[in-house]
């Protein structure tokens, strides 16, 4: 990222919003919101087989869903963040992955500018190739404050969005097994 151009452009559209860019609340403005984007973006300099390259060895491992990831991303169209809980079931090959890395890959794609459903279709992606799994099943849900402070305004509504791959795709008895392991 550009520092120096990214604290222009908020100098820019306070300006452009009708405020006194030289009033004291604001002259440090530019710099700190520069600064958070740089931070709430940094998903997109990431590699998730940082995360996910290092592995252990198993025998015969069944299921595993880690639940409850809990994420903060911003929607591509409006800038606004997007919030909830990632949930990753996968039934290892004969390799597994430590459990935050799990979570390590949730926030290498919640920080950048997203879609739910592509954030949990990269997340699947990933996890099937690095991991050489059976299959993987990603469940996002989440609140999109541009549905909710803007807009339609619907406080409290939730989007849940579901991206498999392997032997979780077209098997509703799997996933339902998955979605009932998660609502317990
Ligand atoms: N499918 C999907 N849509 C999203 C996501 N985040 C925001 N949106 C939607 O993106 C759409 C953008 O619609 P537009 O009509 O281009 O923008 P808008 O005029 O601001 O739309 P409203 O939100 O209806 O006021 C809205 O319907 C949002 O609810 C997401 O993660 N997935
Ligand atoms: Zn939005």
């Amino acid at each position: 990222m550009n520092q120096e151009k990214a604290e222009q452009a908020v100098r820019d559209l306070l300006e452009a919003l009708g405020e006194d860019i030289h009033r004291d609340g604001l002259i440090e403005t530019p710099k700190r919101v520069a600064t958070m984007y740089q931070e709430l973006l940094a998903g997109r300099a990431e590699d998730p087989a940082i995360h996910l390259g290092k592995r252990f060895p198993v025998e015969g491992s069944g299921l595993l869903l880690e639940k409850d990831i809990p994420f903060y991303s911003l929607c591509e169209h409006h800038l606004l963040p997007f919030y909830g809980t990632a949930h990753i079931a996968y039934l290892p090959g004969n390799e597994v992955v430590g459990l935050s890395k799990l979570a390590r890959t949730v926030e290498t794609f919640a920080r950048r500018l997203q879609l739910q459903e592509q954030m949990g279709d990269q997340i699947a992606e990933a996890i099937m190739n690095e991991l050489h799994t059976e299959g993987v099943m990603v469940v996002i849900t989440a609140e999109h404050m541009c549905m909710t402070m803007r807009g339609v305004k619907k406080p409290g509504s939730k989007t849940t969005t579901i991206a498999t791959r392997g032997i979780f795709t077209d098997d509703f008895a799997r996933q339902g097994q998955v979605l009932s392991l998660i609502g317990q």
